[in-house]
This record gives C-alpha cells, structure tokens and sequence, in this order.
C-alpha cells in the first residue's frame, strides 16, 4: 500500500503541486515577465539537495590524530556557526540564498552528527576549534565544499544560464541565415483564397515543402499535389506516405508543422496558419519552421494580425515581408435572430459546441426530431471525420446537419450554410492547470464562422447565429472585432539544451530539469515567450520510476497523447516499462492490452474507449519512427487501426442508439465504475473543486476521470516490480543519436541493446 501510494502521488504531483504553471497566452506576456522575477526569488527551491553520504573516510583518521569529537560540542559549534552573519554573508557571496542556506546548513549538521568518522581536515578544524586553537569561520570552506556536493548548481550556475540563454532563436538556424530568403505574407480573412495562392506556387516549384497544423490539412495537400501530377511525399508524426516510393523521395513534401525539417533545402515552403505561432503548447513548431526553414521563398499564410510580429521577427533575421492581401471570397451573414430551439435546424445547419457532453446532447436532440446528424470532435480518427465530413456534404445524403466542436474550425472542407453557436465558452486549462471556462476568443470565432459558405462550394453564402438569444449580441461584438494582434512567439527548449542541463545536474529528474530551465531561460519578451511544458512534465513524472537513458526519456515525453485520457496514459506507462526492459512492443503486446478483435460499440463508454485505443495505437506508430527496432510491427498495428477507424465511424454513424444504450445502462447500473465512466465523459461539466474539498489523492484522481481502478492496480503491480528491480542511473547517455528526427530538433535514438 506504502508503494501504490508513493506511485499515486507521483501522478498527483504531476497533476497538483507544481508551484510553477506556465500557461502562456500571447495577452499575458507582462504577466509571464513579472512572474519570472517573482520566481527568481524562489528558483532556488526548484533545486532538490542531493544526499551526501555520511562516512567518506573508511578509516577515522582524524580521531588517530586528535582523538574523537564529542557531539555536544560539535553541535554547539555547529549551530554558533549557522548563525554568525558573517557566514551568511560568506554564503550569500557564494550564491546561497536563505532557501539554500537553511538546506545546506540542515544537510551539514546531520552529516557532521551523524558521520562516525568526518574527513580528516574536517575533523582536525573542529577539533582545533574545541580547544581555542581555531576560529569558528574556519568551518566555512568545508561547510561550502559541503553545499556544493548538495546543491552542485552552485558551481555551474552560469554556465546553466549560457544553456538557457534563448534570446536569439535565429542564430540556432545557420544554414537558414546562410541564404537570403524570401518572405511572403499571404494575410487576409477565412476563404480569401491564402492557401490556395501559397499552393500554386509551391506546386509550380522544382521543390516544395508544405508545413500545416493539422494531420487532415497535410493529407489534403499530399492528396492534391499527387493528383495533380506533383510527386509529393507524406510526413506526420504517425505516417510516411510516399509520392513516388520509399526509396526515392519525391520533390515535394506535406508535413505537419512539427515534422518541418530545417535541414533540407527548399525552393517553395508554405507555413500554413501562422497565427498558431502564438499557441501556448504548439507555437514553437511554427517559430522553428518560420526560423529555420531552408527555402529560397518562404509563404506564411494567416490573419493579418500576425504581420507586425513576423515583421519584427525578420528584423533579426535581416529579412523582410512581402505582403499579399486578400478579402473573403464569399459573403457571409450574421443573422438578426438566435436559432431558439432546434426545431429550427435547417439543411446545411453545423451546430458548434465546446464540449462532448454537449455534442452528445445536441445530436441526441436532433435525431429526435427525425433528422440525420454527422459528428465531428477532435478526439475521432481521421477517418472517421473523413467519412462524417463526406456524409454531410454529399448533396445526394439524407444527412444534412452537422455537430462539431471546434475541430473543424481548420482544415475540413465543409459544405456548410449556416454556423450555428451553441455556446461562446470553452473550457480551457489556466496557468495553474486547472480547468476555467472563457468566452471563445475573437480569432477562433472567426476561424468557425469562416467556415460557412465556403467558396465553390453548394453554398457560397455563408450565416451565423447564435443557438441562445441572449448569447446573439456578444458573438455579433466578437464577429465584428478584428483578432488581436500577435505579440510574441512560442519557444521550447530542446533535447540538446536539456542534455546540457542533465550533465551539470545528474541528480535531477527531466521534470525537474524542465522546471528549472525554464526558470532560469532568458527570453525576448518582446518577441518570444516559452510554451507550455505541462504536458511534457505530465508524461516525464509519469515515467521517472521507469529506468530509461536521457534521450529515450525525452522522446517519451514528446509524445503527443492527451493526458485526460487515463487508459493511453495507463498504456503509455506499460511501454515504457516494456522498452526500459529493452523488450520489442509487439502487436500481440498491444492486442493483449487493447483488447483486440475490436467489437462495435454499443455504449457511449465502448466508443470513448475505442478512441483510446486508437490514440494508444498513434502512440506506437510515433515510437515507431523514433526507435525502430523496440517497435518492430508498425505495419501490423496500422492494419489493426484502419480496422479500427472503421468500427468507430460505425460507431459514429449510430450515435444517437450509444447514447440511449448508455442511458439505459446507466439507470440499470448504480456502482461506482458507472459513476466514473460518466464522470469522464462528461469531464468539462464539471465543477471544479476546491482543495479543501478534494479529499484522499486516488479517490480524487478517480473521480477526476485521470485514474482508473483498473490502471490503478496496474500502477501498484508497476511499482511493486519496480522495486525488485536493480536501481539505475536517471541521467544515462548510453544510447546513441543519429540522424535528425525533425521532431523539436531531437535526435532519432536508436536503442543499444543493453546486454
Ligand atoms: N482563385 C481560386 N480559384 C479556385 N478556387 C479557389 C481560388 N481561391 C480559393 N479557392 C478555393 O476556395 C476555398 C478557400 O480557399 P483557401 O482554402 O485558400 O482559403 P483560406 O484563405 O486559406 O481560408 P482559411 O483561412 O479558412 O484557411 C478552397 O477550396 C480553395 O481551393
Ligand atoms: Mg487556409
């Protein structure tokens, strides 16, 4: 119990007592400024003591040559020396604040207590010091060698500031500042053709490089370019698609924006969306790709608010902004009246809502009044939102209402009439990682508005309204606002100055260290901010207990898994303890765990877990392109999630019978696993609670939906195995890197076998 407990706290750890939340949004700049001078003062609590080990000498020397110390005595002197004021001056010199002075002074008491035999130059000073033959301050150069061992940033504090030292992210790209580049600024509102514009360039270049938000949005123009007879290659975190074949890539590639390689050069390259540069968690994989990008011309395209940022940007680079502008091509419409009651749902109606809770009531709703509804939500597989998206814009299908969340506020192409907003708040997490509602931004309000009455579509006149009356007025303000403009862009440290980190401070654990850099980095704020590492200190608490080398470790957390989903965090522990035993994650490894042959759900709670499956399915596929022999079956377990996709859009296609499936379960169920699963589902709505009233760290995380009884146990057993197993070193540099994997500029890492 002792260890289940022990490992249950390290996932609340993860998920309460970070005393440093960084949830960066472009408006809270200042904020984020004055918040790392608060955190100058307390940086130092962020640097865990490191144990010294009592007994250095095996023989008592010291005692041969004076004769033993009496610990009373010892202890006087001890504390007479903590508190002189010419010691803590001593310290404060040295670089020991208050925080570390009590730390050291602490650790150095014990030690020289409890040591039966202190080094022999130690024990000669305290020694002298007892008799009147030395003076107290004597004590300092040890009691500092002492603090030095406990807290051995002392000693390299700036060369942990030099690492840290992020304020000019051009210079990390030479071979991009070694040409001139062109920039291109295609600016202007949703459907005004920006991408279409960038896209014929890059099809009419010798070599292109797509780099776009979203998997879907890279698909397309992989699709497009292939069709149009441009050989064009596919690159996202999960997949490789080939224009030509494996072995001979095409000129032309579509990507993620997180895959862009800044080592290839480019005649064409398009940054899609550029506005995500602002984007708390992602917004460095836009800063690198617009940084480092080696191409004669470089099409960013976005809202026009990101133009004075990239034009300041360039100034450190020494490039300027050619800008394109462009107006909507379509008209569209805010309506004078709110939709009222969903009787009134048209064809060719989306109904935009913000949670899954209200998805699942709004199509449920709509069903009921006999019309036929397509679902699309972030946490579906490709496919399935492919096939939903084909269903409502085919003219010939019945179904001609859609309810989305915000997902289709980029990339689908959507015949849609009307935008309809079922509400204007979105729950979102703040700084502290906790969850708030916030009235949706001006810029996404476009972004979903702007998805009705898409150019050459069946309906080029696009309207929006509001489902509650009194909500009418404020989306029509939001509507008319012009986006913010853009005030800086994201950063993230990377594998490279994280390594340099571990080798000064090998003791510390990669959260820690993340926790520390970014405490120490120096950034242009007027320009840059540091994204979001919630994510990545999620998964690296996660993970500390499972003995894995530095690099390996880092990729893990790299991972893009969403951490509310606890059977693919659950899923992501197990293959990491399954890689760190240098054992293959094998298909049969994941059919065991994922219960393969898949069944068509028949409750809401059978299609959630599906999606999580599938996620743990993307899971594999991204190890598979970063350590490629622990993960041998890539092929198998991408058959096994087509088939996958598939069962799930069956799912989809029946939604509104999971939904009644599930109420009638739940009316005949009333234990506690059925209380969580609705829990889960249902997690946005609810309240959040105060920490007075969270109650015992597993029933919390329980009900929070981010543990399962089931993972739970899986946790104890975890641990229990843990501890029979030899200890290793955290900091372990035994793997080699070698060529460059484009992901956040870390290194593919092949695993050395351990023998
Ligand atoms: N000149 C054109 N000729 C033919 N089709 C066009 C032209 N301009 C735009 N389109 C089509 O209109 C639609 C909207 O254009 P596009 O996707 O480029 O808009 P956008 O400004 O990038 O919008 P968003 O901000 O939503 O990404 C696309 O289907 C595109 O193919
Ligand atoms: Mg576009």
């Amino acid at each position: 119990m002792q260890n289940s407990r022990r490992c249950i706290s390290l996932l609340c750890a993860t998920l309460q007592t970070h005393s440093i939340r960084l949830g960066i949004g472009t408006s809270n700049m200042r904020l984020l400024h004055r918040r790392n001078k608060k955190h100058e003062t307390n940086v130092s609590a962020l640097f865990k003591p490191v144990q010294v080990q009592a007994n250095a000498d095996a023989e008592d020397v010291g005692s041969e040559l004076v004769g033993k110390l009496e610990k009373a005595e010892l202890l006087k002197i001890l504390n007479k020396f903590t508190q002189r004021r010419e010691v803590k001056a001593l310290c404060s010199e040295n670089g020991l604040d208050s925080y570390l002075q009590q730390q050291a002074f602490g650790s150095f008491r014990r030690y020289c207590i409890e040591a039966e035999n202190l080094p022999v130059d130690l024990h000669i000073i305290f020694s002298d010091i007892m008799q009147g033959a030395g003076h107290i301050d004597d004590v300092f150069p040890y009691f500092l060698r002492h603090a030095k061992t406990v807290f051995p940033h002392l000693d390299c504090m700036d060369d942990l500031k030099k690492i840290s030292d992020l304020r000019q992210p051009a210079n990390w790209y030479s071979n991009a500042r070694a040409i001139t580049r062109k920039i291109v600024f295609h600016a202007g509102p949703t459907n005004s053709g920006k991408t279409y514009h960038a896209m014929e360039r890059y099809l009419s270049a010798k070599t292109g490089v797509y780099c776009g938000p979203l998997k879907l949005l890279a698909t397309e123009v992989y699709n497009k370019a292939n069709e149009r007879g441009t050989p064009c290659d596919l690159v996202t975190g999960e997949e490789r698609k080939f224009g030509i074949s494996e072995n001979s890539p095409a000129n032309h590639v579509a990507c993620t924006v997180e895959m862009t390689s800044v080592n290839t050069p480019y005649e064409v390259a398009v940054i899609d969306e550029i506005q995500q540069i602002r984007d708390p968690q992602r917004g460095w994989a836009w800063t690198r790709a617009f940084l480092g990008l080696i191409a004669d011309e470089v099409h960013v395209c976005g809202e026009a608010g990101a133009l004075e940022l990239l034009q300041k940007i360039c100034e450190t680079t020494g490039e300027t902004v050619e800008i394109r502008r462009y107006d909507r091509l379509t008209e569209l419409t805010v309506e004078d009246s709110a939709l009222g009651t969903l009787d009134n749902v048209m064809p060719g109606d989306c109904i935009v809502c913000f949670s899954k809770h209200d998805i699942y009531t709004v199509s449920r709703e709509i069903e009921a009044r006999g019309k036929e509804v397509a679902v699309i939500y972030g946490g579906l597989p490709p496919g399935t939102k492919l096939a939903q998206a084909a269903k409502f814009n085919d003219p010939e299908n019945s179904c001609k209402v859609m309810v989305a969340t915000d997902a289709i506020g980029m990339g689908l192409n959507l015949s849609i009439r009307r935008i309809i907003f079922y509400s204007l708040v979105k729950p979102t997490m703040n700084e502290r990682g906790e969850r708030e509602i916030d009235t949706i931004s001006v810029s996404s309000a476009l972004q979903i508005a702007g998805r009705a009455g898409r150019y050459r579509t069946q309906w080029e006149h696009g309207y929006v309204t509001a489902f509650k009356s009194e909500d009418l007025q404020t989306l029509k303000r939001i509507l008319s606002d012009t986006p913010e403009p853009l005030k800086s862009a994201g950063l993230h440290p990377t594998a490279d100055q994280i390594e340099l980190y571990a080798y000064h401070l090998p003791n510390s654990s990669l959260s820690n260290l993340m926790d520390i850099f970014v405490n120490l980095c120096t950034v242009d704020d007027s320009l840059y901010f540091m994204c979001n590492i919630e994510d990545f200190k999620f998964l690296a608490e996660m993970i500390q207990h499972v003995p894995l080398p530095l690099r390996a470790r880092y990729v893990f957390c790299c991972a893009p898994i969403n951490r509310k989903m606890p059977f693919v965090c659950s899923m992501f522990l197990k293959i990491a303890r399954q890689y760190s035993r240098n054992e293959p994650i094998t298909f049969e490894f994941i059919k065991k765990n994922c219960g393969w042959p898949f069944k068509l759900p028949k409750t809401i709670l059978d299609l959630v877990h599906l999606e999580s499956v599938f996620d743990v399915m993307d899971l594999y596929l991204w190890l598979s392109y970063r350590f490629m022999d622990l993960f041998p079956e890539a092929a198998n377990v991408r058959i096994a999630q087509k088939e996958l996709d598939e069962i799930i859009q069956q799912g989809v296609f029946q939604i509104t019978r999971l939904l009644k499936n599930t109420e009638a379960n739940q009316n005949m169920q009333d234990g506690e696993t059925m209380n969580y699963n609705v829990r889960r589902i249902t997690h946005v709505k609810e309240p959040r609670m105060s920490s007075a009233s969270r109650g015992r760290l597993t029933e919390r995380l329980l009900a929070q939906g981010l543990l399962t009884p089931g993972m739970l146990s899986e946790l104890r057993k975890e641990w229990d195995a843990q501890q029979q197993m030899p200890p290793k070193e955290s900091a372990d540099f035994g793997t080699e890197s070698d060529d460059e994997d484009n992901y956040g500029g870390f290194k593919k890492t092949r695993r050395k076998r351990r023998k």
